[in-house]
């Protein structure tokens, strides 16, 4: 089965362009201050960037997955909070608006509440308004920072992990959805341990997932693993199951939208079924997520909100070319008859027992226990949970 994929991997290889347009950037225009987005509803067919001069566009945003993924929501929430207040809107409202734009993912909530306190104790400490707005930006750039080199100790974490349970190297890898530099202002979480074995020489092939129904596998994954070079080989998600009985997995990487108190934890649906799969077939199923996904807030996964999609993103598929990517009902083609009812969940949610261990920057957790959770996280962060804005 290796020779057969070993021919697909001259294709993949063929791309060259190993650098990636970033995928969120602060811009002073002379018309003032814009946040820019590569449009990832157009990828992989074309790399369009989506300037946000106010919050509604970027709500917009957040909700048809132009910007997505936890580490880069948190990122658009910070700077939408300072685009806010840079721009003279009302912060509190755009605070409100912006941390509610998807339910799921906590670093959202996480980024608007860093860039808002920072901009209220600006305020509190006598600034004026161009003070607490520049205080607010400052604070985004901040998490920006923390984000990038987040992504590079993951990285290095995970590939000790990796060598410590698979001595033998050359590792097959399974991951779900999109989890490199598109959602992080580093290298990502899950892919970036792929990108760091891949640098060793010992990433023999990376399995893609496809990801329905909105294809962040074959269209976001897929794009960064040729970019970079790797061996990678797209499957359809219900294609997963043979793959692992015939032997062709090694480990599972995937990333999390919000880790739960007891080590549960939330992440693009079809984790927690490549999680049962695993445990049955004796897989590691390693979560790489920054400790900012972490909320102890929430105790357990019943208490996780999983963010339910419209119905139109299974009954239609998108068209390239189409300007929203078919983000809007009627713009895809067909594929069940008018009027079907549909189950959309965008996540589900994996218990900790099926997690072999949670990679963060701050290290490794194996097996996956409150106790341990809780020491993972910085002591002066309680968790990430709903905020009081
Ligand atoms: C980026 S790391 C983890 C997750 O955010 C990722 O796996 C995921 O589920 C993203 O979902 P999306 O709906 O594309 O925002």
């Amino acid at each position: 089965m290796a020779d057969q994929y070993a021919a697909q991997n001259a294709a993949s290889v063929a791309h060259t362009d190993s650098s990636l347009v970033p995928a969120l950037r602060w811009e002073e225009l002379p018309e003032g201050p814009v946040l820019v987005l590569l449009d990832q509803r157009r990828l992989p067919s074309e790399e369009v960037e989506l300037v946000c001069t106010d919050v509604p566009a970027l709500v917009d945003a957040i909700h048809t997955l132009a910007v997505r993924g936890a580490p880069l929501l948190g990122l658009a929430g910070a700077y939408g909070l300072a685009l806010a207040a840079v721009r003279g809107f009302d912060v509190e409202e755009a605070a409100e608006k912006l941390a509610c734009a998807r339910p799921t993912a906590v670093n959202l909530a996480y980024g608007v509440r860093r860039a808002l306190s920072a901009y209220r104790n600006a305020l509190k400490g006598g600034a004026d308004l161009t003070g607490a707005a520049a205080a607010a930006l400052e604070e985004a750039r901040a998490l920006h920072r923390q984000d990038a080199q987040a992504s590079a100790r993951m990285a290095a974490h995970g590939l000790d992990l990796l060598k410590e349970l698979l001595p033998g190297g050359g590792y097959r890898m399974l991951t779900h959805c999109n989890t490199g530099a598109l959602v992080s202002g580093g290298t990502g979480t899950a892919f970036a341990v792929a990108g760091a074995a891949h640098r060793a020489g010992e990433l023999r092939r990376l399995w893609v997932d496809e990801t329905r129904p909105l294809l962040q596998g074959a269209r976001l994954t897929a794009y960064e693993a040729a970019r970079a070079g790797m061996a990678y080989t797209l499957l359809t998600d219900n294609a997963a199951g043979s793959l692992f009985s015939a032997g062709e997995v090694d480990a599972v990487l995937v990333g999390a939208d919000r880790i739960a108190a007891d080590g549960s934890v939330a992440n693009k649906v079809g984790s927690y079924p490549l999680a049962v799969l695993a445990r049955y077939h004796h897989v590691p199923f390693l979560v790489v997520a920054p400790t900012t996904t972490i909320d102890l807030g929430t105790p357990d996964g019943s208490a996780i909100e999983v963010e339910q999609r419209p119905g139109h993103e299974v009954t239609e598929f998108a068209v390239p070319g189409v300007p929203e990517g078919g983000s809007e009902a009627g713009t895809g083609v067909a594929v069940a008859p008018l009027g079907t009812q549909t189950y959309n969940p965008a996540f589900d949610v994996t218990p900790p027992e099926l997690v072999t261990a949670i990679v963060t920057e701050n290290g490794v957790l194996s097996p996956v226990t409150e106790a341990g959770l809780a020491e993972l996280c910085d002591g002066s962060r309680s968790g990430n949970g709903m905020m009081s804005i």
